[in-house]
Parts: structure tokens; C-alpha cells; sequence
């Protein structure tokens, strides 16, 4: 049912839900738009309320080709800003038709070097503008990487800028807190220090290894052994890469911040070794997954107008769930169904370092997921588990860990319902404009 969102919007009907909310194709003066709801138990928040509209000019004024435009921010009326109707707090976004770049990746299993060097090259220099502006993501993820489908070719865009760092902030006399998802997490976040812009290139680099590999760099297993590993492990090589992809690559996920490239060097990088890249198959890895199991639903309006290596998406018409990765957040349960959720410890220092009390792990050969990962298995290529981590000071403690569900939910994001694409090939705004 339509329900008004402020005095200027309306909300059709619910396009996906995340931890912190839920997302609606809507309506406003100017034509189609997307609606984030924050959840009620946030938006009752006045701490939350007051963060948000103090950061509405950031929010507002990040403008680029590969980031997902915020129009409004709607706040309780109390607060500066726009007005929320009933008390919520609402960000008006661009509407972006076609997948996430999660539903794309379970779709196609590896990418093509040149085509996850396009995304992330777009995201990056998307990235570089919110650096500057002094604006750190800090949950860099495929979830919130979207592909617009509507022009000619795919375009990625980064979304839910800011999103993470407000609903973290710690409230007045409060821990200060990092919320994240472990397998993207940069060492210096589990280590207890500030995030800062040094973390989204990790965190970016990481997305890029897993379109290139089908598997995270340090993922599988509990959440606490993936975040021992960021910090301890060294990452491990995918062959058949071009060299100067690979020392990118090995240079961004470098244990130390200062030693990562910067979000417009990332970019500028990437698009230098386009050549080297062109015509390169996806990496020949191996999967132990079936096709069928890491197809989108089939019918999944997300996927609209995205036909992956020339197959016809309409072919895989029937009716079945799309899934929603939700992470715990902190406050009252989030709007998504969850399957589960736990409570955990990170690891101390000594387990950290890789101590007696750490985690035992067999030998791996180069370029192979972990057993256990969650890319290796099948029910694992359809869990992603996430973790909300608080930390005071340099000490890491104690922890709750958010588990991946599936929502029931048939309502896919923002597809258009144009016929399949023959070729998938990204476009890197810097090619257009
Ligand atoms: N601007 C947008 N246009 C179209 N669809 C969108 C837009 N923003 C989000 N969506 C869709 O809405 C769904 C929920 O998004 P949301 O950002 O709330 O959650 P998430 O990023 O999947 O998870 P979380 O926020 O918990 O990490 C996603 O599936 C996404 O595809």
C-alpha cells in the first residue's frame, strides 16, 4: 500500500531491506525515486535524528557518476532538515534500475579482470571525491554496490554513503563503536583504530579480489577467525593475473593504511591496466558450486536487463525468493527476517598474533577458498555473516555477530524489465564525461 513519505513523496512498494531499514520504489516531484527508511527503533533515536541532520549537507552534496545520488533527507521535525511525517527518517535517493553487484557476482561466479577492474575503477574515483570531501563509506561491500542497467551499458554506483558511521556513532558518553562486515574489514578497524579513508580502499580491493576470485582474501569459517586473519595473514595469489593488477592488489590490502594507494590513484591505476586486461577470461579457479546453485532467483526483477555473458535471464523465469544480507546492527531487530544471530568474542592479542590460543587452520594451495568459506560450500555461497564489532580503545573485546538471512521477499530492486543484454560490458564514467 502507497504511503506518504514527507509532504513531497510517496512509497509504493518495498524494493529490498537492509539491517538498518527498508527501501521503496517511490515517488516525488520528479519522477521516480528510492526511499531508505531507517528502522523505527533508529529514527525514535534523537541522538540518531540530531547526526543525521547535522551531517545533511555531506549527505546531500556527494555528487558523482558512480555514486548513488541522496536528494533529500528527511528528519523528525524537531531536527534541521526537511520534515519525516510520522517521526521517521527517510534518505530520498536516485533510483538505481538493475542488481547489486552481490546478485550479480552469485550470478557469474568470477568476472572478467577487465569488467571488475571497470566497477571498481568507477567506485574508486566515486570514492576519491567522498575522501576529499572528508566523508569515509566504511562499509564498502557488493550489497552496496548497485549496476545501473538503464542506459547501454551497466554502470556501477557506490551506495549508503555515511549510512554505517551515523547509526555507530556512539552516543553521548557512549563506547565509540565500528560496525562492518568482517570479510571487508581493514586490520586497523579490528585493531580498535579510527577507520579512516585508507579503510574503503581495503575494503574496495577486497570486493575487487572476490569478483576476480569468486572468494573474499580472508573469509570462511567464524567471524572471528576471518578478522585474526585480516590482521595476520598475508594474502594469497590468484594466478593467472597480470602483474600490475596483482601488486595493486597486494598493495591495497597491505596491513599498514599508509601503504594502500589512495581512492584516485586506485582508480587512475586500474584504468591503466585496462590493456593488459582486455580480452582475459575470468580466472579459471575451479568452483565447487554448481551453476544452478549460484543463479539469481530465476524471474528475479533485479537481474532485469542484465544478461551476463549473452544468456537469455528471461529463460530463467520462475518464481523464487530473492535473499537480503542483513548485518546486526545495534537497537531492536531490524525489519528483515533473521535467521539467526550470535554472540561472540574477538580474538584477543595473543589469538591476533596468531598465538597458542589461536585458530588451528590446514594449509591452503594459493588461489583456493578456504574449507568452510563461504564461498566453498552451498549453503555457504548463499550465507554471508557479518559482524557488529564494538571497541574501546586499543583493546578489542567483546562482540555480537550478525548472520546472513534470507528474505522471503519476491520484491527485487529497481528492475526495468527491458530484454537481456547480450554482452555485459561496465562503463567507467571516466570514458563518457
Ligand atoms: N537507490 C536504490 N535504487 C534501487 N534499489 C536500491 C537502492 N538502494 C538500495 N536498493 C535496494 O534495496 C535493498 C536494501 O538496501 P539496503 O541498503 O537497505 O540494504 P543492504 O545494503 O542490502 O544491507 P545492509 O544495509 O544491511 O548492509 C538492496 O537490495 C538494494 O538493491
Amino acid at each position: 500500500m502507497a504511503r506518504n513519505i514527507g509532504s513531497h513523496y510517496t512509497a509504493h512498494r518495498v524494493l529490498g531491506r537492509g539491517s538498518a531499514g527498508t527501501v521503496w520504489l517511490g515517488e516525488g516531484p520528479e519522477g521516480p525515486v528510492a526511499i531508505k527508511l531507517l528502522r523505527e527503533d533508529l529514527a525514535a533515536d534523537p541522538d540518531l535524528a540530531e547526526r543525521f541532520a547535522h551531517e545533511r549537507h555531506a549527505l546531500l552534496g556527494l555528487e558523482h557518476p558512480h555514486i548513488v545520488g541522496v536528494r533529500e533527507l528527511l528528519v523528525p521535525e524537531s531536527q534541521e532538515g526537511a520534515a519525516g511525517e510520522n517521526g521517521e527518517i527517510a534518505l530520498v535517493m536516485d533510483l538505481v534500475r538493475g542488481p547489486d553487484l552481490r546478485t550479480h557476482l552469485t550470478r557469474e561466479r568470477r568476472l572478467a579482470p577487465a569488467e571488475a577492474a571497470t566497477i571498481v575503477a568507477g567506485v574508486a574515483s566515486g570514492l576519491a571525491v567522498a575522501h576529499a570531501a572528508g566523508i569515509v563509506h566504511r562499509d564498502v561491500k557488493p550489497e552496496n554496490i548497485l549496476l545501473d542497467t538503464s542506459g547501454e551499458q551497466p554502470v556501477a554506483l557506490l551506495t549508503d554513503f555515511g549510512v554505517a558511521k551515523l547509526i555507530d556513532e556512539p552516543r553521548h558518553g557512549g563506547r565509540s563503536g565500528v560496525v562492518g562486515t568482517p570479510d571487508y574489514m581493514a586490520p586497523e578497524i579490528v585493531e580498535g583504530l579510527p577507520p579512516r579513508a585508507a579503510v574503503d580502499i581495503y575494503a574496495l580491493v577486497t570486493v575487487l579480489y572476490e569478483l576476480l576470485s569468486g572468494f573474499t582474501p580472508f573469509g570462511g569459517g567464524h567471524p572471528g577467525a576471518v578478522l585474526r586473519r585480516q590482521v595476520t595473514e598475508q594474502v594469497a595469489p590468484l594466478p593467472g593475473l597480470p602483474d600490475e593488477l596483482w601488486e595493486l592488489i597486494q598493495q591495497c590490502l597491505a596491513k599498514a593504511p599508509a601503504s594502500r594507494l589512495r581512492a584516485a590513484e586506485l582508480a587512475s591505476r586500474l584504468r591503466e591496466t585496462r590493456p593488459a586486461l582486455a580480452g582475459l577470461p575470468p580466472l579459471d579457479l575451479g568452483d565447487p558450486a554448481s551453476d544452478e546453485e549460484r543463479r539469481p532467483a530465476s524471474g528475479d526483477p533485479e537481474y532485469a536487463g542484465y544478461g551476463g555473458h549473452g544468456e537469455n535471464t528471461a529463460a530463467l523465469a520462475t518464481a523464487a525468493p530473492t535473499r537480503a544480507a542483513v548485518p546486526l546492527v545495534r537497537g531492536a531487530a531490524p525489519d528483515s527476517e533473521r535467521v539467526t544471530h550470535t554472540r561472540m568474542r574477538v580474538p584477543d592479542a595473543d589469538e591476533l598474533a596468531g598465538g597458542a590460543h589461536g585458530t588451528a587452520r590446514a594449509p591452503r594451495a594459493p588461489g583456493q577458498p578456504r574449507a568452510g568459506s563461504a564461498r566453498n560450500t552451498t549453503a555457504g555461497a548463499r550465507r554471508r555473516r557479518r559482524l557488529a564489532v564494538t571497541v574501546a580503545g586499543a583493546a578489542v573485546l567483546a562482540v555480537v555477530a550478525g548472520w546472513l538471512l534470507f528474505s522471503g521477499g519476491d520484491e527485487g530492486g529497481g528492475g526495468d524489465g527491458r530484454g537481456p543484454a547480450t554482452e555485459v560490458t561496465l562503463v567507467d564514467a571516466a570514458d563518457v564525461g
